[in-house]
């Protein structure tokens, strides 16, 4: 298992390492000791698992705030997303800063997302299912989250103008400007 920084300090990129045979492949696709000598010691007490039918379809970006605040390790096992970690903690080096990674079921990548960042993903193929463990359960009085295409925070979505597909709550998220985002960096 291979785990490697990206731009932003604590957002990782898991790369399992990946046993091929005439059968298929076998792999570890989660191993605390292996993640905690690395770092990241997470208690995950939550396995989440999506579909997104058509490429293009935008989840985003979210987070939950304390006391109910996650950190999230992603994977994707069918189909391919570009996934996206925007840094929301107060006093970083790289507050409103984000790092983008395409995650696909052939590279096995996953993407270590800390709690203080949002996170969301767009499907580049059809049928794309998602799986990502949690640190804290679902709290819906805690769901917030920011509009994907804030031109503070740049990120390019790879849509080329096209319309994603939304859902309704995420249509109304506020910008980053009006987050009052309840993070605050640790150093
Ligand atoms: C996230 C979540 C949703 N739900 C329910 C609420 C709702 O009825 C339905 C769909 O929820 P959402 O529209 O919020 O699902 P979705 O837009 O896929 O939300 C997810 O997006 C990605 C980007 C993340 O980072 C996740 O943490 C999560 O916020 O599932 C749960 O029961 N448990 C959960 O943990």
């Amino acid at each position: 298992m291979n785990i490697l920084e990206t731009d932003i300090p604590g957002v990782r990129i898991i790369e399992p390492r990946k046993f091929g045979d005439h059968r298929g492949f076998f792999m570890e696709s989660y191993s605390a000791p292996r993640l905690a000598e690395a770092g990241i010691d997470d208690h995950f007490v939550q396995d989440n698992h999506s579909l997104s039918a058509a490429a293009g379809t935008l989840r985003g970006l979210h987070c939950q705030t304390p006391p109910h605040a996650q950190a999230k390790l992603v994977r994707v096992t069918r189909g391919r997303v570009l996934d996206v970690a925007v840094d929301a903690r107060r006093g970083s080096p790289t507050f409103g800063r984000h790092v983008a990674v395409e995650l696909d079921p052939e590279s096995a990548r996953q993407l270590y997302v800390p709690v203080g960042f949002l996170h969301g993903f767009v499907t580049l193929e059809p049928d794309t299912e998602f799986l990502y463990k949690v640190s804290d359960c679902y709290a819906p009085e805690c769901d917030t989250g920011v509009r994907f295409d804030d031109p503070d925070l740049g990120i390019d979505w790879g849509l080329n103008g096209r319309e994603p597909v939304l859902s309704e709550k995420d249509s109304q998220l506020v910008s980053w400007a009006d987050f009052d985002s309840p993070f605050t960096w640790e150093g």
